[in-house]
């Protein structure tokens, strides 16, 4: 496989004493959470679902987010991109506040959501005529686009014609239609087969290398999570904080092909024993309440 020449056991797991805050490497992180908590107000009152979590992600870091169901993995992400308001705690993206969605923070959910009455070019066009690019420009950013996702021939389909996969690659080129500085992506392959999956981590990784946004990737799969991260983030059970940093340091390219490798399934190990620990912690605790 082409893309594992380069592959050398340099895996190292990185898992920090006790850390509510975690620190990118850069000097200038693209993404500054502090002492984010937030607040729901349910039927049976109040309930904290984040709890003062704090973390940063470097400039063109790829950063995935994984714990149990609950746990606040999307409030998190829904939170970065402005979509939860209000919250308790500071996000800084590029150096901003957030508050109300910005172009250059780009969203892509585990449904496409795509326009059904638009042809592909025209929903990935979409976003930059919003932006006030002229009808030709929008298309020919959708065009590049639609190349780069290997969609070319189903440029004037509609997305009832196109399998899941095929229109998860759309939202994921329509959330970079507006060359986003920040890709958030909340389990944007969970609905795929197994198959499919793969294929779409692949190409994701391959975007990735080219567009050198900075990504964070909520998902449940630690598979997932170590074959795309820089960095695994791993939340505990609700209230959801920051458990444990796993720095993944596999070389790149990658691909899943790694799956099958030593040092990866190594990797893999430290991190189920970190999860299956809290989990049995969780499990204690509710079965104690
Ligand atoms: N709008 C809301 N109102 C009340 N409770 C909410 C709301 N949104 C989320 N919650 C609760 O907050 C907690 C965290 O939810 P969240 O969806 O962020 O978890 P998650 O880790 O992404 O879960 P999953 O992996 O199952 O998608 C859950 O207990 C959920 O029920």
């Amino acid at each position: 496989m082409a893309l594992m020449s380069g592959y050398r056991s340099t895996t190292k797991l990185a898992l920090a004493s006790s850390q509510p805050s975690v620190k990118a490497a850069s000097k200038q992180p693209a993404i500054q959470v502090s002492n984010l908590s937030i607040v729901f107000d349910t039927n049976r009152g109040q309930m904290i679902a984040v709890d003062r979590v704090s973390f940063d992600v470097a400039a063109g870091e790829f950063v995935c987010i994984v714990g149990p169901s609950g746990c606040g993995k999307s409030t998190v992400l829904n939170t970065i991109a402005g979509l939860e308001l209000p919250f308790e705690g500071e996000i800084l993206v590029e150096g901003s506040p957030v508050g109300n969605p910005r172009p250059d923070i780009g969203m892509v959910f585990q449904q496409p959501h795509l326009f059904p009455w638009k042809s592909v070019r025209r929903n990935i066009a979409h976003g930059p005529r919003m932006l006030g690019r002229s009808a030709k420009e929008a298309c020919a950013i959708a065009d590049d686009l639609i190349a780069m996702i290997g969609l070319k021939r189903f440029a004037d389909a509609y997305p009832n014609t196109l399998s899941g996969g095929m229109q998860q690659r759309v939202a994921i080129a329509r959330a970079l239609a507006n060359e986003p500085r920040v890709l958030l992506m909340d389990e944007p392959f969970g609905a795929l087969d197994a198959q499919t999956r793969a294929v779409m981590q692949d190409n994701l990784l391959e975007l990735r290398d080219r567009i050198k946004a900075t990504i964070v990737f909520v998902t449940h799969d630690i598979d997932e999570a170590i074959v795309l991260a820089d960095r695994v983030l791993i939340m505990s059970a609700g209230p959801g904080r920051i458990l444990r940093e796993v720095a993944v340091n596999l070389p790149r390219p990658r691909s899943s092909a790694i799956l099958i490798e030593p040092t990866y399934l190594a990797l893999k190990r430290d991190c189920l024993e970190v999860i299956r620990a809290e989990g049995l912690r969780a499990f204690n605790q509710s079965d104690s309440s």
